[in-house]
């Protein structure tokens, strides 16, 4: 039997990928449900070439498609008879419908890592309480995922997250303040929508992953560690207490780590774009730059509590929004959510509308500092 699947935010960089996938394994897997925000035109061709009618648009409505706005997104959700949803929509709007996914029934094949970051815990336990599996597609969690089934959970004592560096890794400091962001938009080693292109070039998105491994792995802040690694090659470590590191390799394609997610527990037949060690390969290492890059630093802070995992990942989706909207230099992204994790963040109690509530109250604050900040508006 075929698996049947929902493609979040399918006009993405993840949901052209998850596609992709699709197309490769067509004896294998099938899509029954489909979502975008503005890009009507590309969700009505992938419907059409994959024969889905149940089709939601979030950011739009009139276009004739049958759910709209982000409550028919939820809906959508909640009436397709699937086995497992694919969630590539960017920031934290992606939350609600992963836990729809799990709430109905269904796995999930999580890419939005913003979901985990802001309400983990709420997740996990639904997946629990429902039998179903969250399966990570980030690539350095799904390689993390991947290495931590053969090996006993006693015997590690570290886990490795791997850093491009981003787009301005090799910019002298002094430049940063000028950066537009067509430069800080330009990834060296992969394609990716515009919000987690600049969370590279801070390495905030390395931040929302080491968040996402603690939830995720149910392990200690301190053991989650961060290298920069400019190839995006080798894609998570773990060190076991033995010395000896176990590491996941391969060409940085967000297919491979997708279609894991789409097999699991099986091992996928075919290698989506083969890495070939004979045509020599140089791999490199190196500790991250703390005054290059700040936002890592904040992320640490943020694991002290929900209620600041919150805050960090709500100023920075609206730091880089003005960053983008150029209200804001690049450097000026970091000072913002420095100022806006100082202040107290109580985690908030019982169940997903306080956890919406203290993300909206961040917001507000934040475009208060924005206003203040903005600096060079045009
Ligand atoms: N790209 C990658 O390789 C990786 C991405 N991720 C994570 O996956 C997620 C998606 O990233 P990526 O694919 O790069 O992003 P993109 O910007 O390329 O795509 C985002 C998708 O989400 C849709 N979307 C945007 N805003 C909303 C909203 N408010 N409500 C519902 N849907 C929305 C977009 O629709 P439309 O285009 O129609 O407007 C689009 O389909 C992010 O959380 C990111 O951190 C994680 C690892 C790797
Ligand atoms: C492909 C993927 O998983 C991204 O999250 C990637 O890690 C981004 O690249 P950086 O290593 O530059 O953050
Ligand atoms: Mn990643």
């Amino acid at each position: 039997m075929k698996k049947r699947i929902i493609v979040l935010g399918c006009t993405g960089s993840i949901g052209r990928n998850a596609l992709e996938v699709v197309r490769a394994y067509p004896e294998r897997l099938e899509v029954v449900g489909l979502s975008a925000h503005t890009r009507d035109r590309e969700l009505l061709a992938a419907a059409r070439e994959f024969g889905v009618e149940r089709l939601a648009l979030t950011g739009k409505r009139g276009g004739g498609v049958p759910y709209e706005g982000e409550e028919g997104l939820l809906h959508l959700i909640e009436e397709t008879e699937a086995d497992i949803v694919v969630n590539g929509i960017a920031g934290t709007r992606g939350l609600l419908p992963s836990l729809k996914a799990l709430e109905t029934g269904k796995d999930l094949a999580l890419a939005n890592k913003e979901s985990l970051v802001v309400a983990g815990e709420l997740l996990l336990e639904t997946a629990t309480r429902n039998g179903r599996h969250i399966l990570p597609v980030d690539s350095e969690h799904a390689a993390i995922f991947s290495l931590l089934r053969n090996v006993p959970p006693d015997a590690v004592k570290a886990l490795y997250l791997t850093a491009s560096g981003g787009a301005l890794r090799d910019i002298p400091l002094s430049r940063l303040e000028e950066i537009t962001p067509e430069e800080a938009l330009r990834h060296p080693t992969w394609e990716m929508g515009p919000k987690i292109t600049i969370d590279s070039a801070t390495l905030a998105n390395k931040g929302l992953e080491v968040i996402e491994a603690a939830v995720l792995f149910g392990v200690p802040p301190e053991s989650v560690r961060v290298v920069i690694h400019p190839q995006s090659v080798v894609h998570g470590l773990i060190l076991l207490r033995d010395g000896s590191w176990h590491a996941q390799m391969s060409t940085p394609d967000m297919r491979l780590p997708i279609q894991q997610a789409l097999f699991h527990p099986e091992v996928p037949p075919q290698a989506p774009a083969p890495l070939l060690l004979e045509e020599g390969l140089d791999l490199s290492f190196r500790p991250v730059d703390g005054r290059r890059y700040p936002m890592l630093g904040l992320a640490y802070q943020a694991l002290a509590s929900q209620g600041k995992r919150i805050a960090f990942n709500a100023a920075n989706e609206e730091a880089v929004r003005a960053f983008l909207e150029r209200r804001i230099s690049f450097p000026r992204i970091a000072e913002v959510v420095e100022s806006v994790l100082a202040r107290e963040w109580p985690s908030p109690r019982g169940g997903i509308s306080p956890i919406l509530a203290l993300d909206a109250e961040v917001r507000r604050v934040t475009e208060g500092i924005l206003k203040e900040r903005s600096d060079h508006a045009s």
